[in-house]
């Protein structure tokens, strides 16, 4: 071994100590609410007696989820690079690397945003002749490819610029809006020299946008406009691969050679099903095969720019390392977000996800590929081949002999690949590429690359790698979610269940954490049964918690207790703030009561045949007003959704309950009572605190993003016919 590993591994073995006695005191703590449960169920005919299964039901359930989450927390990894041993031991021998960029809507992804993101990865500190971006353009939009020239040009001086002052971020949009003193104290002419080509640019494009059409003098310009006729519409056009920069000798300001870049829209017609993201990234794999064929492939979303120069070199520390590099299939960075609130409202950041459970699951094998910022080994993910140890793989592929001459002919070429027909009677979509049907496309792949023996690395460099746009509304974040705990819930039940595929492929932690999103969306049962069954029994005067006096009280008190502690802990000790863990509560909530109920029942729709599965864009943009409210932490609603519906429901119950309950306490049974339902206000108190801003929505907001008035005249008559059924 030269001198020294590309990488090392930290593991926080120290706090074992620490998991085994919080998990074995919350498993006692757990065994004896399920002893209570059974020694003091009512007996048949008693009041309550349905209700008491109910909740146990649900209370088994949950224990048989957080045992699913002792799988994040056994082992967690943190990892280091040392880049500079990389730059000193392979900078020659560096292999090429393909980035690839998904678009699918010009409105809900504007050009700009687009091209901001391409621009980003343009100037990473890698060799450029080494480098070629694809985007594939789902929308089949003329304006996303008119941007994306004006972007190639505009590379010209960006790059350099990048280069010059290590520019970070690398997308000027987030660079000039930050503005960077150190750039513009010492190079004032510069700085401004750049900022205005960027913004005449972004003029420009917005021109072109507004007017709604391409002059014809921009598209004298180039021959690829000719591509789109006044007929052609996102869902019904050939395929459109044109590209820009190809020219070997095309060179920057200071001479340098450029990345390739490369539009794609594959063809599309009604007739056929596009496998949305899935299809286009396997385009994608086809035509830049042919390219360039990089053996490493970068896969982002459109929004997503990156914000860390070094981490093409980063990713290669682990696919490079001479002891354990030929192990890895994919380094997944983390998804980290530009457009969050202080508090983070709708919880984008998903910090309990990237902070606990990637290291977590990175222990157990490697974390999930998560579609976006992540590194993929190209053989891994066309094939998905059996890893096998004796087969180290160089990280070397043929590259084709391209010249300058040849660059239509290659449009040509290329273009049957990304066709509707090609992958008629082929494996594509099942056991080659990423793999179809699922709306968690990046999910069932990875598992399925690690079910094949490979291991994933999840990597957090200390200055983000990748920033994205979170969803904006409550609606957008709920839908998102929606999307992805039913891919998951599908992949459960798929031939791929993690629990059985999975078993002697991987380990069992990883099975577990994989097990954990899988069933995100059955959750949705047992807490709906939660929030309710208690409120409406404490109404009625109905204990199914123990009294504070008696010791079965002890174990509830506990379990409670060391959850809400130790969840603290962990989102404190990982950075974050007790405001956006309340929010964060607040959204685990919403998400389990709207988001998992409705794809826990579209799955079994799909699966009797009912309906088909989609994939509902998250949009980049909203209206200013909306934006503004986001920024102060207003939550949004302004529409009329059953998701709303669920949410109003619960909270207004939960309200009416409380009131109630108070009243039948003090005014009917005497304070005495209050023992024996203690824990029941507890939750309903809790319930109602969680849900102030919908009381606030519904009953003292006027502006456009409040509760509208039928929603919650829906839910108080939902409340209305609950209050009638009598409890059992
Ligand atoms: O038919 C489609 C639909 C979507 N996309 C692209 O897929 C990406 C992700 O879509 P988005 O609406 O932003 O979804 P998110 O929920 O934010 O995406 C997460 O979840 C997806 C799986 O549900 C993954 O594919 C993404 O990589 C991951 O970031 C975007 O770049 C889209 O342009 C396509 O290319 N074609
Ligand atoms: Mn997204």
């Amino acid at each position: 071994m030269e001198e020294g590993r590309l990488f090392e591994v930290k593991r926080l073995g120290k706090g074992r100590a620490w998991f085994w006695s919080h998990a074995c005191s919350v498993l006692l703590g757990l065994a004896l609410i399920w002893a209570y449960r059974f020694s003091h169920m009512p007996e048949v005919g008693e009041k309550g007696r349905s209700a008491w299964i109910v909740v146990f039901c649900a209370e088994i359930w949950f224990s048989f989820y957080w045992f699913l989450t002792l799988s994040v927390r056994f082992n967690p990894v943190h990892r280091h690079t040392f880049n500079a041993r990389l730059s000193d031991r392979f900078e020659d021998k560096l292999p090429s690397i393909d980035v690839f960029i998904c678009t699918a809507d010009p409105t809900l992804e504007p050009p700009k945003i687009v091209i901001n993101t391409v621009l980003s990865v343009m100037a990473y500190d890698y060799p450029p002749e080494k480098l070629s971006v694809y985007v594939s353009d789902d929308g089949g939009s003329i304006f996303t490819f008119y941007a994306l020239l004006e972007a190639s040009r505009f590379a010209k001086s960006w790059i350099p610029f990048c280069k010059k002052f290590n520019v970070q971020p690398m997308s000027p949009a987030h660079f000039f809006s930050k503005s960077s003193a150190t750039v513009q104290n010492s190079n004032l002419s510069e700085w401004t020299a750049v900022k205005k080509l960027y913004e005449d640019m972004e003029l420009r494009i917005d021109a072109a946008m507004k007017r709604g059409n391409i002059s014809n003098e921009i598209k004298a310009g180039h021959d690829g406009f000719s591509e789109w006729s006044p007929k052609t519409t996102s869902k019904d056009h050939q395929p459109i691969i044109l590209i820009d920069g190809r020219d070997e000798n095309a060179r920057d300001s200071e001479g340098f050679a450029m990345p390739k870049v490369v539009y794609v829209a594959r063809e599309k017609r009604p007739k056929y099903h596009h496998n949305f993201k899935a299809g286009a990234l396997n385009s994608l794999l086809r035509v830049s095969g042919q390219m360039s064929n990089g053996p490493i492939i970068l896969t982002i979303d459109c929004d997503m720019y990156a914000n860390n120069a070094g981490s093409i070199r980063d990713a290669l520390c682990f696919f490079m390392d001479e002891e354990s590099g030929h192990e890895y299939a994919f380094v997944q960075f983390p998804q980290s977000f530009s457009n969050l609130t202080k508090h983070d409202l709708y919880s984008g950041s998903m910090h309990s996800i990237t902070k606990v459970d990637f290291p977590g699951l990175d222990g157990q094998g490697g974390p999930i590929y998560t579609g976006s910022c992540c590194f993929h080994r190209r053989e891994c993910l066309i094939n998905r081949r059996e890893y096998n140890i004796l087969s180290k793989i160089e990280l070397k592929c043929e590259r084709p002999e391209i010249h300058e001459a040849s660059i239509s002919t290659l449009e040509e070429r290329s273009k049957h690949l990304a066709t509707c027909t090609y992958e008629n009677n082929t494996q594509w979509g099942k056991d080659v590429g990423l793999m179809y049907g699922c709306p968690v496309e990046d999910v069932i792949t990875g598992f399925s690359i690690q079910c094949r023996g490979w291991k994933s690395v999840y990597f957090c460099p200390k200055r983000e790698a990748f920033f994205g746009l979170a969803p904006t509304t409550l609606s957008q974040a709920l839908v998102q979610h929606k999307r992805w705990s039913e891919g998951d819930l599908q992949i459960f039940l798929s031939k791929y269940c993690p629990l059985i595929y999975g078993s002697r492929r991987t380990k069992l932690g990883l099975q577990m954490g994989y097990t954990m999103y899988c069933l995100w969306a059955v959750n949705s049962i047992p807490t709906l049964i939660y929030v309710a069954i208690p409120s409406i029994c404490l109404l009625n005067g109905i204990s199914l918690f123990p009294s504070v006096f008696s010791f079965w009280f002890i174990p509830f008190a506990f379990v409670i207790a060391i959850s809400i502690v130790a969840n603290l802990w962990e989102w404190i000790g990982s950075g974050g703030t007790l405001m956006a863990w309340w929010n964060d509560k607040r959204m685990w909530l919403y998400k389990r009561t709207t988001s998992y109920l409705f794809a826990l029942v579209d799955t079994i729709l799909m699966l009797l045949g009912i309906t088909d599965s989609s994939f509902v864009i998250t949009p980049k943009v909203v209206d200013e007003e909306i934006s503004k409210r986001h920024e102060q932490e207003i939550m949004e609603f302004g529409m009329t959704s059953p998701l709303f519906t669920i949410l109003s429901t619960v909270a207004i119950l939960n309200l009416s309950c409380l009131v109630g309950g108070a009243i039948k306490v003090i005014v009917v049974e005497g304070i005495g009572s209050l023992d024996t339902l203690f824990l029941q206000f507890l939750l309903c108190a809790a319930l109602v605190l969680i849900n102030l801003p919908i009381y606030q929505a519904s009953f003292f907001r006027n502006d456009g993003g409040r509760i509208l008035t039928n929603t919650t005249l829906s839910a108080l008559a939902i409340v209305m016919v609950a209050y009638f059924i009598p409890v059992f």
